[in-house]
């Protein structure tokens, strides 16, 4: 049984990165703020186009250029992974895979690194790029390094499964990247879409095979599910469960929760069941945050 931790107040969607800071460059608070406003405008943005409001659209458009865009928003991301403010979320995947794999793999004995591919990856020089055990492929929606690639994961070309062998990668990291997507049927289709890039076993190292591997890393704030209207962890439970992963580690800090869940493609249900928004829990201090699988 997964231990809960000691988040038992409900907590602002905005209030998710660690607090303690002595001096950086943007105060906490500030940096907070820059990521709750960029989500806001998005929202709001998306909800224009879906209206065809092409007036508020442009205006909404024009104020998130002028409060500096997505650059911004990273900019006060890769301040909320220092070290001042807790580091960054991979530093949990490591530790877990640590736990977990072999020592053959974790010694740095295997023929070859695990593939990561890390979405929405601001930084080369995070915990799992440091880690002699991962090969990393970084990819985000604005790049702001030459080791990382311009790439929406939604339009990134799906390997052929026969090439899954060879071309899979042992572990997606979502970290903080699910809840920025704007809207809860856009949530559920980029989870849909993780096992489409997980390699399929038997892998060059089956004879030190793992079976927590291949898998999702998923890093969400912490209120996304415990003060949420619409998920909860029945929920996400269900909905991972019907994609094919199990969990295998969880945990949660006051301000994050991080999941591993492992993939087998034998317990994927072919025809994936849907989830809608369905509220689960009322109350006015609830957050909206949903995943809807269609
Ligand atoms: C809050 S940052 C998270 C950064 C980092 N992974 C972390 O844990 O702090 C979210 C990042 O996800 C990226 N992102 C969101 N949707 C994406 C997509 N569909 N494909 C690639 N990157 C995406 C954004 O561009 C943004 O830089």
């Amino acid at each position: 049984m997964a231990k809960y931790g000691k988040a038992s107040r409900p907590k602002l969607l905005s209030h998710t990165r660690p607090a303690s800071i002595k001096k950086t460059t943007l105060p906490s608070r500030a940096t907070r703020s820059v990521i709750r406003n960029h989500h806001t405008l998005t929202k709001q943005l998306k909800s224009a186009i879906t209206r065809n409001d092409s007036a508020t659209a442009a205006s909404l458009q024009a104020e998130m250029e002028a409060k500096g865009g997505l650059a911004k928003y990273q900019e006060a991301s890769i301040q909320g992974q220092s070290l001042q403010r807790g580091g960054d979320s991979s530093r949990v995947l490591i530790r877990w895979l640590a736990e977990l794999l072999p020592p053959e793999l974790h010694a740095g004995k295997q023929e070859r690194k695990l593939r990561l591919l890390e979405v929405g990856a601001l930084r080369t020089d995070n915990h799992c790029s440091r880690s002699g055990l991962l090969s990393v492929t970084r990819i985000d929606l604005h790049s702001q390094h030459p080791k990382i690639q311009t790439q929406d994961f939604m339009a990134r070309p799906i390997p052929p499964s026969a090439m899954l062998q060879i071309e899979g990668f042992d572990i997606v990291s979502l970290s903080l990247v699910v809840n920025f997507v704007s809207d809860a049927v856009g949530r559920g289709e980029m989870l849909k879409r993780v096992s489409s890039y997980l390699r399929v076993p038997p892998s060059e190292y089956e004879d030190v095979a793992d079976p927590s591997l291949p898998a999702l890393f998923l890093v969400l704030p912490a209120p996304c599910v415990t003060n949420s209207r619409y998920l909860n962890e029945e929920r996400i439970e269900s909905i991972m469960q019907s994609l094919g992963y199990k969990r295998i580690r969880r945990k949660i800090s006051a301000k994050l929760v991080y999941y591993l869940w492992g993939f087998e493609r034998s317990l994927k249900v072919e025809t994936s069941k849907s989830f809608r928004k369905k509220e689960l829990r009322g109350g006015a201090s609830r957050n909206n945050f949903a995943i809807v699988v269609t």
